[in-house]
């Protein structure tokens, strides 16, 4: 890239940018279309000036809450992926922001070695990165061309921004609009070759999760030319209701049907652009079991495959209507309690334990506290536990009490009055406790919650009745509560930061959930999951090499690393074969990693590998009753425990 890549003082950076714009050929190469044009727009258009421009803006406090209310369901959807981007981007100085369609900073998600650059060029929430403040800058460039860039280096306008890379890709609503711009930056040295596929993906399942949660009230034709296709990021989508009226369609279906833009079916009979009745349609959605069946689109004549999928159970709207049109009433089946939790092991024993424990429990409203280390699927296992409930048609309700300021988790939790403080929504709020009423209120990283705090769940717990902030009345409440911590709660309660009275509140029966490194079915799930990035029909190869360094590797990130590693590498193999130059360093050279997990299985030899091996299979047998192993061995509990110590076996608790 030539002078992209070099540091230019003040003088060269705007002489660059005015050769550029004067359209000097070395430039105008080095740089491209879109880059210039947006230099263009700077210029003339906002008349910003690349060495002196105006201070960055950070809209108040006030307007930034607003702001994040507006689109806190979008902030809510986006959360989860944001943190599974940032964790595949660990360790590599990335930031990852969610903007709302202004350019504003919603949420800022970053590696504490970019905290001060960021700093300095406000890259923070509140934080205003439209190209009229900021000039050229991917965010503010990608909301003007509405496709995802890469703006590196000198391509910023403003010298200020020159030693960042930062790449953006838009996210849509169902009808087209632009909804917000996901965001990963860094500094310009640490760049990523892969940055821009993950981000891309990133944004990609955002958009999809938008589009369902928008149209929930709906049914959702899900389609693709590929059958494997369908339920992976790349299917189309198009909503309509139950009279067949289309109501929105994702990029994708747009993308496929060779169409530029939704508003071209909005409107129209999803019959008149498939070739299917629509009693045929809505007699597929509410089968019990329907697989991906084949349909002509109409105007090509192309064949897709398409499911159809029925609105949410308990969204009214459909309800009523959709029941004309069923040719025979789908039979209400009792609830199969276990079906939930089938995804959540391929036979290993803990798991499998701790599911038979919590089958035996629900119904009874027994407060359930999840722990494990993080991503090792304690989330997952608390959306299985609420869909395997009777409350699984009431709301599930997840609160984070580690990533929300400490000011804000109060309101978030026990709602508000209108007007209660300073800069409360004129509505008031309910708050997510009283959401979650008649269904489960799941609150992650519990350990994480304020001390002061606790005495007020507590009370909750205890007269199972909230009073909103600025509110007087207590109003009742029933909730099914599900935490979960990768925190030692009892050091916590030693040293005086979590209340010993609200451990045994929120622990009616404690769940440990196993790490990846020490669960047997670790070659089941890479597979699987595997099978799931890659798409259903797709078969993607392992290389034996590669396979084995997945298996020997210690994963300190769990489901989450693993997940994380399996999308990046089924989207960058070739000719759908994973070999070892698809995966990342941590795991190409484990020997080179920092030592993150020293009680892991990283470092020992083959033997001892196989010892531990053998001896958590003993462990299993006995269901972790350390004593019983331990007189099986001939050895002491001192011993066994130093054993399992050196080995990293944790016992289970
Ligand atoms: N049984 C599973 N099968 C496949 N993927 C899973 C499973 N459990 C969890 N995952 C994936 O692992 C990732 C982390 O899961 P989850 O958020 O539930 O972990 P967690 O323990 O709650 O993490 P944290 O402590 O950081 O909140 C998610 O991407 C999830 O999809």
């Amino acid at each position: 890239m030539g002078a992209a890549i070099m540091r230019l003082s003040g003088s060269e950076h705007a002489a660059l940018v005015k050769a550029g714009i004067a359209g000097d050929a070395v430039v105008c190469e080095q740089f491209d279309a879109m880059t210039v044009a947006s230099w263009r727009r700077c210029f003339s258009g906002y008349g910003l000036d690349p060495i002196d421009a105006p201070d960055p803006v950070v809209v108040p406090r006030a307007d930034l809450r607003e702001r994040q209310e507006q689109s806190c369901r979008l902030l809510e959807i986006a959360r989860h992926e944001m943190s599974d981007l940032y964790q595949q981007l660990a360790g590599s100085g990335h930031a990852i922001i969610l903007t709302d369609r202004e350019g504003v900073l919603l949420n800022y998600i970053g590696d504490p070695i970019f905290t001060d650059t960021a700093a300095n060029v406000r890259l923070q929430t509140g934080a205003v990165w439209d190209e009229r403040t900021q000039g050229t800058n991917a965010i503010g460039t990608c909301l003007v061309e509405k496709k995802p860039l890469v703006v590196h280096k000198t391509a910023h306008y403003l010298l200020r921004n020159a030693r960042l890379t930062c790449a953006a890709a838009p996210i849509l609503d169902p009808h087209g609009n632009l909804l917000a711009i996901l965001d990963a930056s860094s500094e310009a040295e640490l760049a990523q070759k892969h940055t821009m596929v993950l981000l891309n993906m990133s944004a990609q399942m955002i958009e999809n999760r938008v589009f369902f949660c928008a149209m929930k009230e709906a049914y959702v034709f899900r389609c693709h030319s590929r059958a494997e296709f369908i339920g992976t990021l790349g299917e189309g989508l198009v909503a309509f209701t139950p009279d067949g009226r289309v109501l929105a369609a994702n990029r994708s279906a747009i993308f496929q049907m060779g169409l530029d833009a939704p508003q071209r079916i909005v409107g129209r009979e999803i019959q008149e652009l498939f070739a299917i009745s629509l009693p045929m349609l809505l007699e597929r959605a509410h089968s019990q079991s329907c697989p991906a069946f084949p349909i002509i689109e109409t105007r090509s004549e192309r064949r897709f495959f398409a499911k159809v999928q029925a609105p949410e159970k308990g969204t009214a709207r459909t309800r009523a209507t959709a029941s004309r049109h069923r040719p025979r009433p789908a039979i209400q089946k009792a609830p199969d309690s276990r079906a939930p939790f089938e995804r959540l092991h391929l036979g290993d024993p803990r798991m499998q334990r701790n599911i038979e424990t919590v089958t035996k429990v629900l119904g009874r409203d027994l407060p359930c506290l999840l722990l494990g280390e993080t991503g090792v699927g304690k989330d997952v296992f608390a959306r299985a536990m609420h869909q395997a409930s009777a409350r699984r048609d009431r709301p599930f309700v997840a609160l984070n009490c580690a990533s929300l300021p400490e000011s804000l988790i109060e309101s978030e939790l026990f709602g508000y009055r209108p007007g209660a403080f300073t800069g409360a929504s004129r509505d008031g709020s309910r708050g997510k406790i009283l959401q979650a009423d008649g269904g489960t209120l799941f609150l992650d990283e519990i350990g994480d919650m304020p001390i002061d705090l606790q005495a007020r769940l507590l009370q909750v717990l205890e007269d199972r009745r909230v009073v909103p902030l600025g509110g007087e009345t207590p109003i009742p409440v029933s909730i099914q509560l599900i935490s979960a911590t990768h925190r030692d709660v009892r050091a916590l309660i030693a040293e005086g930061r979590f209340r010993e009275d609200l451990y045994y509140r929120i622990n009616g029966i404690s769940i440990q959930i196993p790490p990846l490194r020490d669960r047997r079915d670790r070659r089941e799930l890479i597979l699987a999951l595997t099978r799931e990035e890659s798409g259903d029909g797709i078969e993607i190869e392992w290389e034996a090499e590669a396979l084995e360094r997945m298996l020997a590797y210690p994963w300190p990130g769990n489901l989450r690393q693993l997940r994380n590693i399996l999308r990046a590498a089924t989207a960058l193999c070739e000719d759908q074969r994973i070999r070892t130059r698809d995966l990342p360093e941590e795991i190409r050279y484990p020997e080179r990693a920092p030592d993150r997990h020293d009680r892991s299985a990283r470092g020992l030899g083959t033997l001892a590998i196989a010892e531990r091996e053998a001896l958590l299979e003993l462990l299993e047998d006995a269901r972790w009753n350390v004593s019983r192993v331990a007189k099986n061995l001939g050895l002491s509990r001192n011993t066994l425990y130093r054993r399992m110590k050196r080995y990293g076996i944790e016992p289970a608790r």
